[in-house]
């Protein structure tokens, strides 16, 4: 299904939406509707192509309500690389216009740790292999050492019982022992005997490029390929380890995969999958819009970033560690409150450049039932999963789960409204004493009611003060 998700109708991709997040009809139906056109472009001939540019989105609605959430969950459901920044971050002190690409530097590494990911997994079963005969061959290393030395296997299962063999043949018996025991090792490793011994690997240890260490200091576009410049000349540092043979075999999976796949195949795809399907989410986009008279420091430096996010939005070539990827299809979605601005405050370039409009709601108490049950991800499967690990049942009346959300709801109104947010914090509470008491608990039941929501919420959500803090 994965493969072809690209395809998926704008009504599937709703669909896809609908089983994670609640409501928010309109924005769901606008990302649906971006994706298919990418689609639809990816089907045209090459001269018209490069003419289609994707149109982008600014979501309207309070905090909480699912914007990121729409935009994260699309992304993965077509495997885009996708990335969020806050706008705001770029008015701060000490950011220079460049800052801004560091966006789309950004994406570009999610690329690249995606495009890996899946060539990895598609080179698993040969990596499992070739980890196999590695763990084998530290078991039982072909070469023995000295006559006094025992390896790994003989350690943990002794000699092969052969008894002393005649200086003449000993060479030969040696080889002969080797090899059973390999056989030996072999099967016992498939048969999962070994999972639990130690043994000693050699992993190399990560170390902080030189572009790494630039990033952030405002230099990093001078970087390019300075990092594998500098890489050929340090040695890969190589450290021991003693693992047990079952974490020894993630390591060693994982390090034949690496040197199964092909780098720069992997850099070369990564670009290719940024600029074609790449997401950028710029969230408090509102707050850069300055409804102001435009002649204020803080106009003046909101009013700066949008015009360092122009060009970006509108379509350049960014520099990056692995190469230069162009901007042109990428798709931006931006949102915010605008609470305090309107979307016509932001410069018209990037009004523009932002056409579809949609509006998320509030959520009500309604929202706030479903989004507590319904979602694959719901928070309540999440807590009642966690809690069936220490072997106690938990069990949510319906009534209890509308008194949640009453609550959720009121904090909402009486304090800040954060949205569905609030759930995620009303949960911990209600349920802190449990989480913290549940491994000694010998009661297989517990059954959630409106009674016990209010012992354990009422009293602060009652109370402002104290919700402010605690809910
Ligand atoms: N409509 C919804 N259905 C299901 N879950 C939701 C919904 N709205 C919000 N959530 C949950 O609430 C949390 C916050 O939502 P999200 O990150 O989408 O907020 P947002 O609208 O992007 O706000 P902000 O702009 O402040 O980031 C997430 O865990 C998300 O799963």
């Amino acid at each position: 299904m994965k493969k072809n998700a690209e395809q998926l109708t704008p009504r599937q991709i709703v669909e896809k939406l609908d089983q994670y997040i609640v409501g928010q009809k309109d924005a769901k139906r606008a990302v649906a509707v971006a994706l298919r056109n990418r689609y639809r472009r990816s089907l045209l001939a090459e001269a018209i192509k490069d003419e289609v540019i994707p149109k982008n989105i600014l979501m309207l609605g309070p905090t909480g309500v699912g914007k990121t959430e729409i935009a994260r969950r699309i992304a993965k459901l077509v495997r885009a690389p996708f990335v969020k920044v806050e706008a705001t971050k770029f008015t701060e002190v000490g950011y220079v216009g460049r800052d801004v690409e560091s966006m789309v530097r950004d994406l570009v590494e999610t690329a690249v740790r995606l495009v890996k990911e899946e060539k990895m997994a598609g080179v698993r079963e040969r990596a499992a292999e070739n980890a196999e005969i590695r763990l084998v061959e530290l078991l039982v290393p072909s070469k023995k050492k000295s006559s006094s030395y025992k390896n790994p296997f003989e350690m943990i299962f002794g000699g092969n019982g052969n008894g002393q063999p005649s200086d003449e043949d000993q060479e030969k018996q040696e080889e002969l022992s080797l090899r059973e025991q390999r056989t030996r090792a072999e099967q016992k490793l498939k048969d999962g005997e070994l999972e639990e011994e130690f043994i000693t690997i050699e992993v190399e240890e990560q170390q902080a490029s030189m572009f790494d260490m630039l990033q952030g200091s405002g230099m990093e576009h001078m970087g390019m390929n300075m990092q594998d410049a500098l890489s050929s000349f340090m040695p890969k540092k190589k450290k021991k380890r003693k693992l047990k043979v079952k974490e020894a075999r993630t390591v060693l999976i994982n390090e034949e995969a690496q040197k199964l796949i092909d780098m720069d195949e992997v850099t070369q795809d990564a670009l290719i999958r940024a600029e074609q399907s790449g997401i950028i989410f710029i969230d408090e986009i509102d707050k850069i819009a300055s409804k102001g008279s435009g002649q204020s420091s803080a106009d003046v430096s909101r009013e700066g970033v949008q015009r360092d996010i122009l060009p970006i939005v509108e379509g350049s070539t960014v520099v990056t560690k692995y190469g230069s990827v162009k901007t042109d299809y990428m798709l931006f979605i931006g949102a915010g409150a605008f609470h305090m601005s309107k979307p016509s405050d932001l410069i018209p370039e990037l009004q523009g450049r932002f056409p579809i409009r949609v509006e998320l709601k509030k959520l009500s108490t309604e929202d706030f039932v479903r989004i507590l049950i319904e979602p694959d991800n719901a928070i309540i499967k999440q807590y009642i999963a966690l809690m069936e690990t220490e072997g106690i049942q938990i069990e949510f009346s319906d009534d209890a789960i509308r008194r949640l959300a009453e609550i959720a709801f009121e904090v909402n109104q009486n304090t800040d409204n954060i949205g569905a947010r609030r759930l995620h914090t009303i949960m911990e509470k209600l349920l802190e004493d449990l989480s913290f008491e549940a491994p000694e608990i010998t009661l297989e039941t517990i059954k959630i009611t409106p009674q016990y929501v209010d012992d354990k919420l009422g009293a602060i959500s009652k109370d402002k003060d104290l919700s402010q803090f605690i809910l």
